[in-house]
């Protein structure tokens, strides 16, 4: 089995463009990252550890490509997998900042997958976020539209972390 898939759901770019730039630092080939508009599923039983990521529209809702997919990936069995979870979003939106995240890691508790890739808080400037639990983040959350040139530091501190996360 493959080591990591990384799937991914983006309307402008932005999200699609921080999935390659995950798959760099992971030194996972461009054949294993997803749009999750063209993907079934049943792809991630290929990989060991799902790298899911999603941007937020609306008021804290999914990107749109992720609503058929995630139908399709709740309803798995996923015990053994690792899953580490990823955001771009807008901090000033205020209480929805990456929501899509928090609905993400809600509604994938269920499959039995081991969620890692929790983030610290600080340094964002937010209220309340729905991917903020017990004191952190559920995955990697990225302000593209405020704060891009933390990203690239951002990520890449995420996937050492991640990679000592799975090293295992
Ligand atoms: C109409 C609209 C609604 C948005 N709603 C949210 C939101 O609720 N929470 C958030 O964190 N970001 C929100 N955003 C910001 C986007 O998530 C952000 O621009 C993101 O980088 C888009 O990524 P994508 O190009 O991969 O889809 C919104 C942006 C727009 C234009």
């Amino acid at each position: 089995m493959k080591k990591f898939g990384i799937f991914y759901g983006s309307s402008t770019g932005v999200t699609a463009e921080t999935a390659d730039e995950i798959a760099k630092n992971l030194g996972t080939a461009p054949a294993d990252v997803y749009n999750v508009r063209h993907t079934n599923p049943d792809k991630v039983s290929e990989y060991d550890n799902l790298i899911l990521g999603s941007s937020t529209w609306g008021a804290g809702d999914l990107q749109d490509d992720w609503y058929d997919f995630l139908d399709g990936l709740e309803v798995l069995d996923l015990q053994g997998k690792k899953i580490a979870l990823f955001g771009c979003g807008d901090e000033t939106m205020s209480d929805t900042f990456c929501g899509a995240v928090g609905e993400l890691y809600n509604r994938l508790q269920k499959t039995g997958a081991t969620f890692i890739g929790a983030y610290p808080a600080d340094c964002y400037n937010f209220s309340i976020s729905p991917a903020f639990v017990n004191g952190q983040y559920v995955g990697l959350l990225l302000d593209n539209v405020n704060r891009e040139e933390l990203s690239a530091d951002r990520i890449k501190g995420w996937c050492a972390q991640i990679k000592q996360q799975t090293a295992r």
